[in-house]
């Protein structure tokens, strides 16, 4: 088992012209022939890679994704994900969507990668090769196939193998044979990807996107064959509701947007601490931290390409989002190579599928009340995680809400007529109308002076919504004590359930190796 640590680029972007319009200035810079960015004045950062905006893909793939083609095709896994606010530039570096537009050069990461991929098989030419392409989103939540729409989100589902690889049993994997095939299904997928025009990125990708590329190669001389996975996520982007000024469903989504990033940084946080390793790492709170679970502090090669803007508009996001890249670089992974003797690891990939959806106790045989134990622990962890959910959902919506208060209130500072202008008036009804969405009156707070908008908003006071503003922060504290509580009464159940599933590798473990064995040695 190999130690490595999760490798983080910085790419940023050029001004786009609206922000050039609009005359804002630049807030970050990379410095020449190092891997730092510096924001402001004086905050540096260092990473594994910096790109400038002048930098274009086949660069920012040449220097830091080519190198981990060669560990894809060696037998290791490999992930590389984008992270950064929206409108950041995540799809662009990827290469996952804006097509034809796209300037020459500056491709996007994946079609280097699928051409490489190809590549090294026609050199490896002692091996034989199997490809499977699958590709999903996570859209509010759910899982969803975009290669079968019609296949149920309920009938996807996260699995772990003996290995401690993440599986998606559900979902279709299309075997192909060219680097063409494979784009062709990245860009099926992509016709059925969430996007959406918001009031910040024209082509504002709504959903966490998986494109996985699963590689079978076996080394008949050697008798050997090696399993390799290449995961390319695009995450959505982080969005202060207050700039995208999104209403209804793009509010929606951007909760949930919100809410999963949320959840990985909260498991970047547990794997970067020290003192915290090896305890509970809340990957269970989130469907896109259940996906990048192995990625994470498991078995892969790890890149992590965050992507800034450099207008000072974007200046807190930029901020947030190096912070989050700095607490990345810190995670370290346990790399092994899959690979098993003779043909396939357990026979036929249907047999693979069934063994993961079995319950471990009608493969051994174990005991009722392991399954019972099991089952009771799972469905308890279960709803424990449905409620952080809830919970991670109204803080979010507090925060939200909280920044609109603020905002405003920055307002009124600045204001010397303690009466309210027209668009301040409308700042009040906004911020009246997001309150009035929130689910569960009872729990959130309703601002209690701010009744009917139009004619008595005049008479609200500075000192009235501070008030408002300190009740708003007390609710949030309590929620976050609640949350807190939960979170110990899941980790708890975590222990369980984790100890439950290391019983169950043991008993698969044994029951392949008596396969092999029997397969090895038949008996007469
Ligand atoms: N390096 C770049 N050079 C030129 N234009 C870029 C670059 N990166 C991004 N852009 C442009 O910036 C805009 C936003 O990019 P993109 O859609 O990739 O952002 P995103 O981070 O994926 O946003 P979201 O999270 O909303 O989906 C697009 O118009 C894109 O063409």
């Amino acid at each position: 088992m190999e130690k490595v640590k999760v490798k983080v680029a910085v790419r940023m972007r050029p001004l786009l012209s609206k922000e050039v319009q609009l005359n804002r200035p630049v807030c970050v810079q990379a410095l020449p022939n190092t891997a730092q960015v510096v924001l402001g004045q004086e905050r540096t950062f260092t990473f594994d890679y910096v790109f400038g905006p002048k930098t274009k893909a086949d660069e920012v793939y040449t220097s830091c994704v080519k190198p981990l083609v060669s560990s894809l095709l060696n037998g290791h896994n490999v992930t590389v994900f984008t992270y950064g606010k929206t409108g950041s530039g995540k799809t662009f570096t990827i290469g996952g969507g804006h097509g034809d537009s796209t300037p020459e050069g500056d491709r996007g990461i994946i079609p280097h990668v699928v051409q490489d991929i190809f590549q090294g098989i026609a050199e490896k030419y002692h091996s034989d090769f199997k490809v499977k392409a699958s590709y999903i989103e996570i859209y509010k939540e759910k899982l969803r196939d975009l290669l079968n729409l019609e296949t149920q989100s309920k009938n996807i589902h996260i699995r772990e193998d003996d290995k401690g690889n993440t599986v998606l049993v559900g979902a279709r994997e299309n075997t192909v044979d060219t680097a063409d095939e494979l784009l062709g299904v990245l860009e099926a997928g992509n016709t059925a990807r969430h996007i959406a025009a918001t009031q910040v990125n024209e082509t504002s990708s709504r959903s966490h996107t998986i494109f996985t590329v699963a590689l079978t190669q076996r080394d008949s001389e050697a008798n050997l064959t090696l399993f390799s996975k290449l995961n390319v996520v695009d995450l959505a982007g982080s969005e202060r509701v207050a700039q995208t000024g999104n209403k209804g469903q793009l509010l929606k989504e951007s909760a949930q947007i919100n809410s999963g990033l949320l959840a990985l940084g909260n498991v970047l946080r547990a794997l970067s601490q020290p003192h915290r390793r090896g305890q509970y790492v809340p990957y269970r709170s989130s469907k896109i931290t259940r996906l990048l679970r192995d990625s994470l502090g498991g078995n892969s090669q790890t890149l992590m390409i965050t992507c800034i803007s450099p207008s000072s508009s974007s200046l807190h996001e930029t901020l947030r989002s190096l912070q989050f890249a700095s607490c990345a670089r810190t995670i370290h992974n346990q790399l092994v190579v899959n690979w098993d003797k003779g043909m396939e690891r357990v026979g036929e990939p249907e047999l693979e599928e069934s063994a993961l959806q079995e319950p471990v106790w009608n493969q051994g045989g174990d005991s009722q009340v392991s399954q019972d134990k099991c089952e009771q622990s799972q469905a308890k962890g279960r709803a424990l995680e449905e409620k952080i959910a809830r919970q991670q959902q109204k803080l979010l919506q507090f925060r939200n809400f909280m920044e609109h208060a603020a905002h405003l209130l920055m307002e009124l500072r600045d204001s010397l007529d303690p009466t309210l202008s027209p668009t301040q008036s409308l700042h009040v009804q906004k911020l009246q109308e997001t309150n009035t969405e929130m689910p569960n009156q009872k729990s959130i707070y309703q601002p209690s002076s701010c009744k009917g908008a139009g004619e008595d908003s005049h008479h609200i006071t500075i000192l009235q919504l501070r008030l408002e503003l300190r009740k708003c922060q007390e609710a949030l504290a309590m929620n976050e004590q609640i949350l807190s509580q939960k979170e110990a009464q899941l980790q708890q159940l975590q222990g369980q359930v984790d100890r439950l599933e290391q019983e169950k590798r043991v008993q698969r473990r044994a029951l392949l190796e008596d396969r092999d064995s029997m397969l090895m040695h038949p008996k007469p």
